[in-house]
């Protein structure tokens, strides 16, 4: 991959670390984009040296707040003058009833609506470089999810568990309908389930985190559940395969509700509004 540049949401940690390191090792240039430079630093720092390949660059970015966002995608387009990867990768699974900087439920706000604003600010850079990819790291767990579009803050009722699915499945639509949108433009963009990963995920519940410790044995290493984010990202014959969902690297069984094209059009046309975004 020598010569291509990869941004990856959420690489200090977790499958986003696993990708970093293999898209590295592979010779692209890695921006590692995250909220904590420290951590992101020391990632680096280790991905670099074991690589040996120095363009692993670390960038603030928090996807919990807009402002963040557009500050990370002014400074990247003003010193990267190509993007061929975009792995919107960053998650957060069962938090506590919170608000993002802009007012948006945190599940939404960081796994959905935050990376749709990234990708729309990059989109141009991915379509200049193209043939390029858009890889959004989703979740089996997209099956329990519905778009609830009378109360997407959850203020009427909330369920942490329930929002983290609707994030997911929200995940889902955005690529279908940013793939049927992106026909022609030779980028493409396809979403996937990594598998049940030991990571730091379940940090937000007590129980689950005792769970992932105790059955660790039957749960993917960060490395292996990297593997089908990796393969969306360079495989050949993904060349011009878009708009579809994957897992364990093979085409997957996408939800009724993740199919609904309806649905993904008004959903896309709500994250606009949301965001005080136009996007034809
Ligand atoms: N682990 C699993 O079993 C599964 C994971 N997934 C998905 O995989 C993806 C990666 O998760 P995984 O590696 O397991 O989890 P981790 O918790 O290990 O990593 C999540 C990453 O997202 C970052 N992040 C969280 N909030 C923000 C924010 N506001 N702005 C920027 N970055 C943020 C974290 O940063 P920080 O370290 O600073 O908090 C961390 O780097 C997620 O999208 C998740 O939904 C899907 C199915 C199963
Ligand atoms: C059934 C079962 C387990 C499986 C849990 C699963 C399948 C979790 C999936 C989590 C997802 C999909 C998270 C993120 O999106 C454990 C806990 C290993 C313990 C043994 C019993």
């Amino acid at each position: 991959m020598d010569g291509k540049v990869a941004v990856i949401t959420g690489a200090n940690t977790g499958i986003g670390k696993e990708a970093a390191r293999e898209l590295a090792r592979r010779g692209a240039r890695v921006i590692v984009a995250c909220r904590d430079i420290a951590k992101a630093e020391a990632a680096a720092r280790e991905i670099r040296a074991e690589t040996d390949n120095q363009e692993v660059i670390v960038k603030k970015l928090d996807l919990a707040d807009t402002r963040s966002i557009r500050e990370f995608a002014n400074s990247f387009l003003a010193e990267e003058k190509e993007l061929h990867i975009l792995i919107n990768n960053a998650g957060v699974m069962l938090c506590p009833y919170s608000k993002t900087a802009d007012g948006f439920e945190m599940h939404l706000g960081v796994n959905h609506l935050g990376h749709f604003l990234l990708t729309f600010l990059l989109l141009e850079r991915l379509k200049q470089s193209a043939p390029s990819r858009i890889v959004n790291v989703s979740s089996l767990a997209h099956h329990g999810g519905r778009i609830r579009f009378h109360d997407l803050n959850g203020e009427k009722s909330y369920n942490r568990g329930l929002a983290y699915c609707h994030s997911k499945l929200a995940n889902v639509l955005f690529t279908r309908e940013l793939a049927r949108r992106l026909q022609g433009t030779k980028v493409t963009a396809n979403s996937l389930h990594p598998g049940s990963v030991h990571s730091e995920l379940v940090r937000h519940s007590f129980v689950m985190t005792w769970l992932w410790k105790i059955f660790s044995f039957f749960l993917k290493t960060p490395w292996e559940g990297a593997q089908t984010s990796v393969y969306c990202a360079v495989a050949e014959e993904l060349e011009s395969v878009t708009g579809q969902y994957f897992s364990d690297c093979q085409p997957a069984y996408v939800s009724p509700w993740g199919r609904d094209d309806e649905t993904a059009k008004k959903l896309w046309n709500v994250s606009c509004e949301l965001l005080g975004i136009q996007w034809d």
